[in-house]
């Protein structure tokens, strides 16, 4: 069987180049037969992912190399293929995704593991969720609103990041962004919809609705949840003090945010949220607009593991 794979040679800082040559030796070596293209810009995931799928109606692989915002990008191009089977292999800077189905993190193991799994075809079924909002779209780690997500946006737009990133720096970029963003940013009102169920929060910081534990690279935003039990978890923090916010995001790293009363967990599969003001929005670390969302559990997908 050829396996298939997109590499964005610019993950990780660029890095992610010099690992592709690494995993392409270590292909040849085992007399693998493969495919691959490379991303030139953002979005041309999801077309390369979408155009292999066309090719055929057989059962084919397709491997992701890159970090979460290349997988995010595969699975939209994919989804909706029945004969598609996904694997990933981790090389960018947060590699949640990997985090969250337990692949292997560092990408040597993560290529062992799975040229073994080709071998014997070990599938395993994952949730995927759909989001609509100004955008529309799947997910595979988690969508965020409100703070999350405007951090994210600020780092993404910022000069800084690039240069930092190169000097492995990189971590700082969101430090700074906390903590500047943290004494100007508004909470808002959130009503929140989880399957029948509806909810307000008058001074609400951030709604994450997670598949998996971890976002933002390593943070356990979600300790519970899992991501094949075709159900989302729910994680909105409202009314906390900016000193107390400041607190979460250390505690997040290991999921002790849970156990602070500010912190409001639910479980559903159909979830809408909407704000008294327009709230930015992510969807795996990649924006995705300002505004109202709805979220629900989409079919699984079938991921090589
Ligand atoms: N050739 C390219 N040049 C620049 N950007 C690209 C290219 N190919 C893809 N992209 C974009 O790069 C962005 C970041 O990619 P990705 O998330 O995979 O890496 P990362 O940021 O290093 O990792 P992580 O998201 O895990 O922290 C994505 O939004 C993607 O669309």
């Amino acid at each position: 069987m050829v396996l298939y794979f997109i590499v964005n040679p610019s993950a990780k800082n660029e890095k992610c180049k010099e690992i592709w040559k690494k995993i392409e030796r270590a292909l040849q070596h085992h007399h693998i037969r493969y495919h691959v293209v490379f991303t030139k810009k953002q979005g041309d995931g999801m077309k390369l992912a979408q155009q292999i799928a066309e090719q055929t109606y057989e059962p084919l692989i397709l491997i992701a190399v890159g970090g979460d915002g290349t997988m995010h990008e595969v699975m939209n191009g994919v989804a909706m293929y029945d004969h598609v089977t996904v694997g990933y292999i981790p090389a960018g800077t947060g590699n949640d995704f990997a985090r969250g189905i337990n692949i292997p993190i560092t990408w040597r193991k993560a290529l062992s593991q799975m040229l073994l799994r080709v071998k014997d075809m070990h599938v395993e079924l994952y949730d995927i969720g759909t989001f609509k909002g100004v955008k529309q779209g799947v997910f595979v780690n988690s969508v965020g609103c409100g703070f999350d997500a405007h951090i994210s946006r600020k780092v993404n737009h910022s000069r800084w990041k690039h240069l930092l990133n190169r000097l492995y720096l990189g971590k700082f970029v969101y430090v700074f962004y906390l903590l500047k963003e943290l004494f100007i940013y508004k909470p808002t009102v959130v009503q929140l919809t989880v399957d029948e169920k509806q909810y307000t929060f008058s001074n609400a910081w951030l709604v994450t609705v997670a598949n998996h534990p971890y976002y933002g690279g390593g943070m356990k935003i979600a300790p519970f949840a899992l991501s094949n039990d075709q159900c989302f978890d729910i994680v909105v923090v409202d009314n906390i003090s900016r000193l107390k916010l400041l607190a979460l995001f250390v505690t997040v790293f290991w999921g002790g945010h849970i156990r602070m009363k500010e912190v409001h967990t639910f479980q559903g599969k159909y979830i809408h949220i909407c704000g008294n003001t327009s709230l930015p929005l992510h969807a795996d670390g990649e924006q995705i607009g300002e505004g109202d969302i709805t979220i629900s559990v989409n079919k699984q997908i079938r991921v090589l593991k």
